[in-house]
């Protein structure tokens, strides 16, 4: 006799079924999970969901924070995932470990091109060393020196610029959105040294086409590793729209397009005298070094991480700086009493004018570039972080904007812009300074960290050397903002006017 099942049945058998598996899990999760013992809302313990949602939105960055704040320096984060925001972490998931492997970046979120090429940032160990030892000849102390012509030539045609757009005003004062001319500025700096052309956003006083999507690509690089922590970011691909796809194969050719001019124009590109990172890299490659695609991939993450990066730093240092008049009177005045002329501003000479320094250090603080955690996976067989024990496979991160504005670490007021704190007497305790690394660090920090200081001193010095600004819009907050993997930067609106004398 066989038993009958109708399909309501059915239905309601895997209701039951459903029911039961969501309760084990949960419980499982909650109670029995080797990550049990850690601090976190427990919706977020039991599923990704809430993780992934928050990611979504573009509010990850702030609401780490603010889970930091609620439940201390370990926070956990989806039911394998762990936050920590104390130097000790830091040290521990990035930093080299003498006779045991690191900790490899999380495949989740570092997905190879198009191509099915790794870049530098997404590549495997031993490829990461292999492209890194290349690169670090287009980052040296030398190649530095002899790029610094480069900055310079888009800093001045900044300033000429913007001289133009306040001397074309009656009132000798203009209101612009410094963020856009930051912006244009590195991009154009970046693209001149990574692609052997600037995207001339500062000729044009308007955004490159490549530059003005890309933070469209940044959106859809959170909505698919939302989607990938589900296992649904292959169908989401399919089901895409033909001309999504068509924008992103052209915005890849672009770059793509650029990378082979400038191989093709040899080791000193146009003018024999070009000192870019290609020149570099075609000077020192060889079987050991980069394939082509791996350059091609490398070149165009160069620009990104180069560019969005510093133009973010520049905006949330200058916001800062235009709400704190006692921190702008300073520096104005160093900048003005070091030099007489603005050729003389140099980068051998800002990097020694230390409240410059103290307020970049300040601004990179609390607004850093990269906000969110840098996500990596625990090896086999498990590690150390913070002094707990963590199974292998474990992903793990520590969130910059939480962990500077963190009163474990920075005790004195966190959130206030106060650049003295770097500054003798007070001096940053060494528990703030172990756990502020808006570079990273180990063997996968900033390459470019150098050349984002210089620029990031000169801009400013050169800025402030010329011009008066003042605040046009008093309610600018940097916390207002969203983060999709990088700062979505509200415009910052400031008059300027021509200094006197
Ligand atoms: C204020 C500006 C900048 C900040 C805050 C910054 C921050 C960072 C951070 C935190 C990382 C590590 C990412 C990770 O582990 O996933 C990184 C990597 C990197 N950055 Fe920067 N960056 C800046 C500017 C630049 C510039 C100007 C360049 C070059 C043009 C650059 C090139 C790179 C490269 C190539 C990597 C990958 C290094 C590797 O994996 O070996 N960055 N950056």
């Amino acid at each position: 006799m066989f038993l009958q099942f109708s399909f309501e049945d059915a239905l309601l058998a895997t209701l039951i079924a459903s029911i039961v598996y969501f309760t084990l899990a949960t419980i499982h999760s909650l109670y029995f999970h080797s990550l049990s013992r850690f601090p976190g809302p427990k919706s977020w313990a039991i599923s990704r969901i809430p993780y992934a949602y928050t990611l979504l939105k573009g509010d990850l960055t702030q609401r780490t924070k603010e889970l930091h704040e609620q439940y201390g320096k370990i926070v956990r984060l989806a039911p394998n995932e762990l936050s920590f925001i104390d130097g000790q972490a830091w040290q521990d998931i990035y930093n080299h470990h003498q006779g045991r492997p690191n900790f490899s970046k999380n495949p989740l979120w570092m997905a190879p091109g198009d191509n099915g090429i790794h870049s530098i940032l997404s590549a495997n160990d031993a490829d990461h060393a292999r492209y890194r030892r290349l690169l670090a000849h287009a980052f040296s102390e030398r190649a530095l020196r002899e790029q610094e012509y480069l900055p310079l030539a888009y800093i001045d045609l900044l300033t000429r610029k913007i001289r133009g757009i306040v001397s074309a005003s009656e009132s000798h004062s203009a209101v612009v959105d410094i963020v856009k001319w930051l912006n244009f500025t590195t991009f154009d700096i970046v693209g001149d040294l990574a692609l052997g052309e600037s995207f001339h956003c500062l000729e044009d006083s308007n955004y490159h086409g490549w530059v003005s999507i890309l933070f469209t690509q940044f959106k859809a690089a959170a909505l698919f590793v939302s989607l990938r922590f589900f296992g649904l970011d292959k169908p989401l691909r399919m089901v895409l729209p033909k001309s999504l796809l068509k924008k992103r194969a052209e915005h890849a050719k672009y770059s793509t397009d650029r990378i082979h001019h400038r191989l093709n124009q040899g080791k000193e590109g146009a003018d024999a005298q070009r000192n870019d990172f290609m020149t570099y890299v075609l000077r020192y490659n060889d079987e050991k070094g980069m394939t082509v695609p791996e350059i091609e991939q490398t070149f165009r993450v160069l620009v990104v991480a180069g560019a969005e990066t510093s133009g973010t730093a520049l905006s949330g240092i200058l916001g800062n700086l235009l709400q704190s008049p006692d921190a702008m009177e300073n520096i104005v005045k160093e900048v003005r009493q070091s030099f007489r002329n603005a050729s003389e501003i140099c980068a051998n000479r800002v990097s020694n004018l230390p409240y410059l320094n103290a307020v970049i250090e300040e601004g990179l603080r609390l607004c850093p570039p990269v906000a969110l955690g840098m996500p990596r996976v625990v090896p086999a067989g498990g590690a150390e972080v913070s002094g707990q024990w963590l199974p292998g496979g474990t992903f793990v991160a520590c969130p910059g904007y939480a962990s500077n504005r963190s009163l474990l670490n920075f005790p004195d007021s966190p959130s206030t812009f106060d650049p003295s704190r770097w500054l003798p007497p007070s001096n940053l305790s060494k528990v703030g300074s172990s756990a502020f690394n808006p570079f990273s660090l180990g063997p996968r920090n900033c390459l470019g960290r150098n050349l984002a200081y210089l620029e990031m001193r000169l801009i400013l010095a050169h800025l402030l050397w010329h011009f008066e600004f003042e605040a046009e819009d008093s309610a600018w907050n940097w916390e207002d903002q969203k983060t999709w993997i990088l700062w979505e930067k509200k415009p910052l609106k400031v008059k300027i006017r021509i200094r006197d004398g």
